[in-house]
C-alpha cells in the first residue's frame, strides 16, 4: 500500500493555506501553489497569508511556489481551487501519477461538471479523491477539533484518511465520491437562503424549515445522481449546511445576510478577493436540476436573487405561496 508522506497544496486561499498548515504544523515539508505574488511572498517571508487568512501562524516548513512546475514530483495534490477557475489550473498542472485530492465545493457552469469530472477529463491517469465536510478553514488552521469525509475507491481513501490524520483533525472513509461533492454544492447556495432569512429578520422558525427543507432538496438531487443518502446525511451533507447556515463566519451565510439586508447584489459581489461559491453553483445547480426534473424550489430561489432577476420580499412571498404538499416530496 502506498503511503503518501510529501504533501503538495494547489491553491493559497483561506482553506488551501489552512490544509496546508495543518499537514506542516509538526514540522513536515508541505508546498502550496498560490496564484498572487503577495501571498507567495508573505507565507515565504512572514509565516502569514495576510490575504486569504489572517491570524493564522504558519509553519516554517510550508514553503509557497508561484510556479506550477513545483507540484511536480509530490506524493498527493490536494486542489483547493475555487470551482469556475479549476478547469484552467488543472490543465497546467505538471503531468504525474500523484492523486489529486479535490477540496473545493460547487458545479461547473455550462458542463455541469464537479471537480472529479473535471480530472477524469483533464488528468485521468491519476487516482481522484474528495475531502469535504464542516471545515472553517480559520478553526482548522487554528488546530480546533474538525472532522470531515474522505471519499475515493476505498484503499486509497483509506491510506489518504492515515495521512491526513491528526489529533485534532479526524477524517472518515467512503466511497461515494459523487454523495460528497453534491453535498458540499448544494449547502453552499443554502447557506445563502439562511443567510437571506438572517439578514431579513425571518427569525429561527424560518431557518430550521430552510435548513430541513433544503436538506430535503439536496437528498432529491443527491439520490437522482446516485450519491447515498447516508452521505448526505453525514459530514458532507447535513453536517456542513448546518455549520454554514447557522454562522457568519461563512462567506455564503454572510453574502445572504447582505442580500437580506436589501443590499444590491452587485454592490456584495464587486472586488471580492475571497469566494462565495454558492453563488456560482446556484445557477448551475438550478439548471442542472430543472434538465433532471428534479423540484429545487430553494436553490431556484437563489439563483434568481443572485442574479438579481426577483426582490427578497417578493422571492420569500413566492416560497411561502407554493401549494402545500407532502412533507417526503
Ligand atoms: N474557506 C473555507 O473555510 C473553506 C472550507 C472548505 C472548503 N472551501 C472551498 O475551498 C475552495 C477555495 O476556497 P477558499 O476559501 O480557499 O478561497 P478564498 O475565498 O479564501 O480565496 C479565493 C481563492 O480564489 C483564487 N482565485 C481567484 N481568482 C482566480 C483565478 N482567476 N484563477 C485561479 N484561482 C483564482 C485565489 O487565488 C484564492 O486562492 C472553494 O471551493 C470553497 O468552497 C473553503
Ligand atoms: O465560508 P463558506 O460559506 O465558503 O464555507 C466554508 C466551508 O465550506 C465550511 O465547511
Amino acid at each position: 500500500m502506498t503511503s503518501y508522506r510529501n504533501f503538495g497544496v494547489v491553491g493559497g486561499g483561506a482553506w488551501g493555506t489552512a490544509l496546508a498548515q495543518l499537514l506542516a504544523a509538526d514540522g513536515a515539508p508541505v508546498r502550496l501553489w498560490a496564484r498572487e505574488e503577495d501571498v507567495v511572498a508573505a507565507i515565504n517571508r512572514e509565516h502569514r497569508n495576510p490575504v486569504f487568512l489572517p491570524g493564522a501562524a504558519l509553519s516554517s516548513s510550508l514553503i509557497a511556489t508561484g510556479d506550477l512546475a513545483d507540484m511536480a514530483d509530490l506524493d498527493a495534490l490536494l486542489i483547493v481551487v475555487p470551482v469556475p477557475f479549476l478547469r484552467a489550473v488543472l490543465a497546467d498542472l505538471p503531468p504525474g501519477d500523484a492523486p489529486l485530492i479535490f477540496c473545493s465545493k460547487g458545479m461547473e457552469a455550462g458542463s455541469f461538471a464537479f471537480p472529479i469530472d473535471m480530472a477524469r477529463d483533464l488528468a485521468p491517469l491519476r487516482p481522484h479523491a474528495v475531502l469535504s465536510g464542516p471545515t472553517f478553514a480559520h478553526e482548522v488552521a487554528a488546530g480546533l477539533p474538525t472532522a470531515i469525509t474522505v471519499a475515493a475507491d476505498a484503499e486509497i481513501a483509506g491510506t489518504l484518511a492515515q495521512a491526513l490524520a491528526r489529533p485534532h483533525f479526524r477524517p472518515y472513509v467512503s466511497t461515494d465520491v459523487i454523495g460528497a461533492e453534491i453535498g458540499g454544492a448544494v449547502k453552499n447556495i443554502l447557506a445563502i437562503a439562511c443567510g437571506i432569512v438572517d439578514g431579513a429578520g425571518l427569525g429561527l422558525n424560518a431557518r430550521a424549515a430552510l435548513i430541513s427543507r433544503g436538506f430535503a432538496e439536496m437528498t432529491r438531487f443527491g439520490l437522482a445522481r446516485g450519491a447515498q443518502a447516508e452521505t448526505l446525511a453525514g459530514l458532507a451533507g447535513l453536517g456542513d449546511l448546518v455549520l454554514t447556515c447557522t454562522s457568519s463566519n461563512s462567506r455564503n451565510f454572510a453574502l445572504g445576510q447582505g442580500l437580506g439586508r436589501g443590499e444590491a447584489v452587485e454592490v456584495l459581489m464587486a472586488d471580492r478577493r475571497t469566494v462565495a461559491e454558492g453563488a456560482f453553483s446556484a445557477p448551475v445547480v438550478a439548471a442542472a436540476a430543472r434538465a433532471d426534473g428534479i423540484d429545487m424550489p430553494i436553490t431556484e430561489t437563489v439563483a434568481r436573487l443572485v442574479a438579481g432577476e426577483v426582490r427578497v420580499g417578493d422571492a420569500i412571498q413566492a416560497l411561502l405561496s407554493r401549494p402545500l404538499r407532502p412533507e417526503g416530496r
